[in-house]
């Protein structure tokens, strides 16, 4: 059997050309373009990468982007007025606040700080109740990017069983409702569930976002599965063991190239709809 490859850089490249022309079009018509502010605490190299990288995508399909940096020893009020101060910028479309933040900050008072229609991210609580309960609401960018390329290669999710591996609050929690509201039967393990290799077994579409290099092995997923591997490690590696498997799935998510580029075309997509809303 040959995998269906989930090619995520394909996916997104071809979902940046229907962008462009939509932001080419809004300008046109109000002399105006979406921006997205990203907000970048201390100075850890694969962050600035990540931050980098979604700035250089909103440059790739017109939009502009307006990148903060704040020192190691920013303080969680500090960040909190420059939040405000995005949110009350009319210019401002879009927040995206990377995280993690240094230990000294509470994230998510940060996080729900973020104006609901700036959070192009999906990470407020407010956010996440609302996808949770179906209403209008911009999901956490990792989640609805795997949503999307699942969708985008007609993945059937209807009654099947979704094993989510991993539970934090921007990745495997939202993952499990979006399963959930796509009418799957969801299973949510993380690093402290027994005998985890029991739930994998029996998972028609197995998703790995525990953030532990190949924690999930080979052997335990079944002939078939649908894998999905959110994670990305040193040596380029997921949180899934990948190689024994691309011949006996049905489909698989690359690393990289699966995920990832999703994540930051969602990111993008989300901006432009706000962007959309609030410039008409
Ligand atoms: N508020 C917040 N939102 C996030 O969405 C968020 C975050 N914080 N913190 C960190 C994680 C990580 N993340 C990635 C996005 C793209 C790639 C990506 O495009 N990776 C490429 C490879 C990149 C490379 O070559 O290094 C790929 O998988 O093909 C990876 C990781 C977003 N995150």
């Amino acid at each position: 059997m040959t995998a269906l490859v989930l090619d995520g850089k394909l996916c997104a490249k071809e979902t940046e050309n229907r962008l462009q022309a939509q932001v080419a079009e809004l300008k046109e018509r109000t002399g105006r373009t979406p921006i997205l502010a990203t907000i970048l605490v201390g100075a850890d190299p694969a962050s600035a990468t990540y931050v980098k990288m979604k700035g250089n995508a909103c440059r790739r399909v017109g939009m502009d982007s307006m990148a903060i940096e704040l020192p190691e020893t920013t303080t969680t009020e500090q960040l909190l007025a420059k939040i405000n101060e995005l949110n009350n910028n009319p210019d401002v479309h879009g927040i995206l606040l990377q995280h993690p933040v240094p230990a000294q900050v509470d994230e998510r008072l940060c996080f729900d700080a973020i104006a609901a229609h700036k959070d192009v991210d999906g990470v407020t609580c407010l956010g996440f109740g609302r996808m949770a309960m179906k209403e209008p609401a911009y999901g956490a960018a990792t989640p609805a990017g795997i949503m999307r390329l699942l969708e985008a290669y007609d993945v059937n999710l209807e009654g099947k069983h979704v094993v989510v591996v991993g539970r934090s609050p921007i990745l495997g929690k939202p993952m499990a409702m979006m399963m959930l509201n796509a009418n799957a039967t969801v299973t949510i393990c993380h690093s402290r569930t027994q005998n985890l290799s029991e739930f994998v077994k029996q998972a028609d579409v197995i998703v790995g976002a525990v953030g532990k290099p190949e924690f999930i092995k080979a052997e335990w997923i079944k002939d078939g599965a649908v894998v999905v591997d959110a994670g990305y490690h040193p040596g380029g590696v997921g949180d899934i063991e990948l190689s024994p498997l691309v011949n006996r799935v049905t489909a698989y998510t690359p690393v990289p190239g699966g995920v990832g580029p999703m994540t930051i075309n969602t990111l993008i997509l989300q901006t432009l709809e706000s962007g959309l809303k609030q410039l008409g």
